[in-house]
């Protein structure tokens, strides 16, 4: 699907702090017309009122006229507050994409009347750089045309899966949404465990994330399975399989990974209503 072709004719950015930030830089990359985006926020960040005046977004307009698209990237749990005004810049016309963690389709049009065609997106924090991964759903009330639009708005912020199950956006939530956090914290451990071995602090946090970039980066490079890599830098009786002893035993990291991500996954539940 052709991005830039997909773009909506225009969007309105509700909520311009870090996840609606990151996205907006990468749409504008991507060719979403500035003279036909709109970004409210009621405290914009001293960047995100640069990059809209250097860009030609208009932000914080005294009487915005609803667009083909509202992206809603506000905090949940401030939804309740916002609603009224929102729904006011919702037209008939106008697709809803909402990034709000556990907020549902049923929960968002009971708040905003207006709403009828609604996409449920979850992104995570790498779109600012065009490598996010989004799972996104989609209500009956969405036309192939707002689903291609929605597609192009969220492919330019990096991998996007669709999602029959409306259901299945609280597990991405707790995967994909979350993760980048899990992977940053790897990095601070990883840096601690090496201060612990007698590194210099210093050099402990310089290696520990080059590492992890590096991994990264080797694992979008080539196709073969994460498992295949781990094994790549296994030697038989070295010291990686020493590491992997403790780090794959019953009580290692998949248990841990698994009760993580079941937590975050209720915490998605909870923030519903
Ligand atoms: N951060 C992440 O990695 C991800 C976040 N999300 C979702 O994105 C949403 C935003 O999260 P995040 O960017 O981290 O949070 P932020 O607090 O950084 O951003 C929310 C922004 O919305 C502003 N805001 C508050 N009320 C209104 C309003 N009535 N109208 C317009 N703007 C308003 C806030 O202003 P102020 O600060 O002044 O209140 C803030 O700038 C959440 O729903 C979260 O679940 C989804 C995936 C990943
Ligand atoms: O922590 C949160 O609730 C949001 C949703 C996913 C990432 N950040």
């Amino acid at each position: 699907m052709s991005v830039g072709r997909d773009l909506p004719a225009s969007l309105m950015l509700v909520g311009a702090g870090k996840m609606g930030g990151a996205m907006l830089a990468g749409w504008l990359d991507a060719g979403l017309d500035p003279a036909a985006t709109t970004v409210i926020d009621p405290a914009p960040s001293e960047a995100m009122t640069r990059l809209c005046a250097e860009r030609g977004v208009a932000l914080n307009p005294q009487s915005p006229a609803p667009a083909a698209v509202m992206v809603l990237a506000i905090k949940p749990q401030g939804l309740d507050a916002a609603a009224p005004d929102l729904d006011r810049l919702i037209g008939p016309e106008t697709l809803l994409v909402s990034v709000l963690a556990g907020k549902t389709v049923a929960n968002l049009r009971g708040r905003l009347p207006a709403a009828q065609a609604v996409v449920r997106a979850m992104p995570n924090l790498p779109a600012s750089i065009g490598r996010g991964a989004t799972g996104a759903f989609a209500n009956h009330k969405v036309t192939p045309g707002g689903r291609a639009s929605a597609d192009a708005l969220l492919s330019a912020a990096g991998t996007v899966a669709w999602l029959d199950d409306e259901d299945a956006v609280d597990a991405v939530t707790a995967v994909s949404g979350s993760g980048p956090a899990y992977v940053f914290l790897m990095v601070e451990t990883l840096a601690e465990a090496g201060v612990a071995a007698g590194l210099p602090p210093d050099v402990a946090g310089r290696l520990a994330r080059a590492t992890v970039a590096g991994a990264g980066a080797l694992l979008d490079a080539d196709p073969a399975e994460a498992g295949a890599l781990r094994q790549a830098v296994t030697s038989p009786g070295g010291t990686t399989a020493a590491a992997l002893s403790v780090l794959m035993a019953e009580d290692g990291l998949a248990p841990l990974m698994r009760r993580a991500v079941a937590a975050a996954k209720r915490r998605a539940g909870e923030l519903s209503g």
